[in-house]
């Protein structure tokens, strides 16, 4: 493939992880769904230069970029596998931080007890923030790459378990935009369909580069230590 990343990110890449077709047969709405090959790559532990390497590993964070090709499987959206993150020592589960860079992103989050399913709707530009808590999907809704960015943890490996076992989110997202309950779940909520929200306190604005974050004077202690902050 080639990457649409020379445009957005011009430091060093390295190999990517790939999901495929085959890893993700147990989250999709058609497991059967006729498709092969690479669905989506992750460029884990990016940095532009070998001091912002240091820099995020001492903060316990890593960069990551990630790109998802346009794609419709069985009817469905071409999208992330899907995973909550463990709790923290302080019994807080890790939060992360996202910024679409090309494209279009839907991020269907749900909370562990599922009493809350929220998808945000991200154009190029905006971010999104993953409360502590909260499983998350990523769609590729659109004809376009989506291009997106992380912030996140080092100190933890997201569990797939429930994901896996339920054969993907709470709803699946079909050509067309419709939400279509995925029926292993009893009872959920309505999905709160809302736009990519600011959070100012975090440095967390539409617009800015999320890697103006790295390398200081931003502080991004609170996605090791969520319970230092008030989440609404
Ligand atoms: O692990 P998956 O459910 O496939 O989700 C993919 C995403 O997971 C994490 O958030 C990684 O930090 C991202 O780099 C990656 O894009």
């Amino acid at each position: 493939m080639t990457t649409p990343l020379a445009d957005l990110w011009p430091g060093p890449l390295p190999a990517p992880a790939v999901r495929t077709a085959d890893e993700m047969r147990c989250v999709l709405a058609d497991p059967a769904a006729p498709c092969d090959g690479p669905l989506y790559f992750m460029y884990r532990d990016c940095a532009l230069t070998p001091e912002d390497s240091a820099w995020l590993g001492g903060q316990g964070v890593r960069f990551d970029l990630t790109v998802i090709p346009p794609a419709v499987i069985g009817g469905e959206y071409v999208k992330t596998k899907g995973h909550y993150h463990p709790e923290n020592p302080a019994g807080v589960g890790y939060p992360e931080v996202y910024q679409v860079l090309a494209g279009e992103a839907h991020y269907l989050l749900q909370r562990k007890d599922l009493s809350d399913v929220v998808a945000v709707t991200a154009r190029s530009g905006e971010f999104v923030f993953i409360p502590p808590g909260y499983g998350h999907v990523t769609v590729n809704p659109g004809k376009e790459v989506l291009v997106m960015a992380n912030l996140v943890s080092t100190r933890f490996s997201s569990e797939y378990g429930v994901y896996e076992e339920r054969r993907g989110a709470a709803y699946y997202e079909m050509e067309g935009g419709a939400w279509v309950r995925n029926a292993r779940y009893g009872a959920v909520p309505e999905i709160r369909e809302i736009r990519a929200q600011e959070v100012p306190e975090f440095g967390i604005r539409h617009g800015r580069g999320i890697y103006d974050l790295v390398a200081g004077p931003a502080d991004l202690s609170f996605l090791n230590e969520p319970e230092r902050m008030v989440v609404a």
